[in-house]
């Protein structure tokens, strides 16, 4: 039974269906990437995920919880970087990590250890005092995916893990996501970005109109281009072009 399971999730805002009988699930182990243009859905079903909003119908398990009866018990176990979320803008990364810790009953010397850790993994040691409002998008980013992994959760849920980090930062985020997943842990990745769940995803999951409509493994070749088909074309054969048209990077580039 999977660490992350959804089933026949759907949600509306007023007239638009956002998500319509959404299914997976995400086994311990695996780096799995919901991949989709804007609009598919994947905000919202994060959002199901962490008990932000309450489902039309459906359900949503993570480690066992329900987000939606046991929305605080879910956030303490597991690890939530949200899309566009910030640290608070009035504590410097210590002090929020702190709160982090104690909201979920840690030692504050373990906090301690896993604060430099994590501020020396991500390079952000010489900001631990800094007031966030004075840090940058890219340093806020680091201390929020600081916060995810501070106490070691079984499953984590990521929204563009990737966004505003630099290129030696992400690299070093990569190769650790996949493997914080090996160690037996079930990483969920929301991503615009294809080259990056072929690089790291076990499995992905393409995402279109509120609906999961096709998968590829690792079996399938993701990532290293011996399937029939890419990633890339997977997705275009299942999103609307119309959609993506103002996406450069999809079209193919004769050299
Ligand atoms: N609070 C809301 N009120 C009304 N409509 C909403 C709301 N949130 C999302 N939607 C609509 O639901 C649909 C799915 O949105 P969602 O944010 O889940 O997509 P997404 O895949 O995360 O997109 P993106 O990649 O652009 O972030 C979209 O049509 C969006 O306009």
């Amino acid at each position: 039974m999977g660490s992350i399971r959804v089933d026949g999730l759907t949600k509306s805002y007023g007239d638009v269906q956002a998500v319509d009988g959404m299914t997976f699930d995400v086994d311990r182990g695996e780096v799995f990437g919901f991949l989709g243009p804007n609009g598919a859905g994947k905000t919202t079903t994060l959002r199901a995920l962490t008990g932000q909003i309450r489902p039309d119908a459906g359900d949503v398990r993570v480690l066992d919880c329900d987000p939606v009866a046991a929305p605080i018990e879910t956030r303490r176990r597991v690890g939530i970087v949200p899309e566009r979320g910030s640290p608070p803008s009035f504590l410097t990364p210590r002090e929020y990590l702190e709160f982090v810790g104690d909201v979920r009953d840690l030692e504050p010397e373990y906090v301690r250890e896993r604060t430099e850790l994590w501020s020396d993994r991500l390079g952000f040691c010489s900001k631990l005092d800094t007031l966030h409002t004075d840090l940058s998008r890219g340093q806020q980013q680091k201390v929020m995916i600081a916060q995810a992994f501070l106490h070691e959760p079984d499953a984590v849920l990521i929204d563009e893990p990737l966004a505003n980090l630099d290129p030696l930062v992400q690299e070093q985020v990569k190769r650790f996501l996949v493997a914080y997943a090996a160690d037996d842990n079930a990483v969920f990745v929301s991503t615009h970005n294809i080259d990056v769940a072929a690089e790291i995803c076990t499995r992905v999951g393409i995402v279109a109109d509120g609906r999961l409509v096709a998968e590829r493994t690792l079996e399938d070749g993701l990532g290293d281009g011996s399937g029939d088909d890419s990633l890339l074309d997977v997705f275009l054969e299942h999103v609307d072009p119309d959609e993506t048209r103002d996406v450069p990077s999809l079209e193919r580039v004769e050299p």
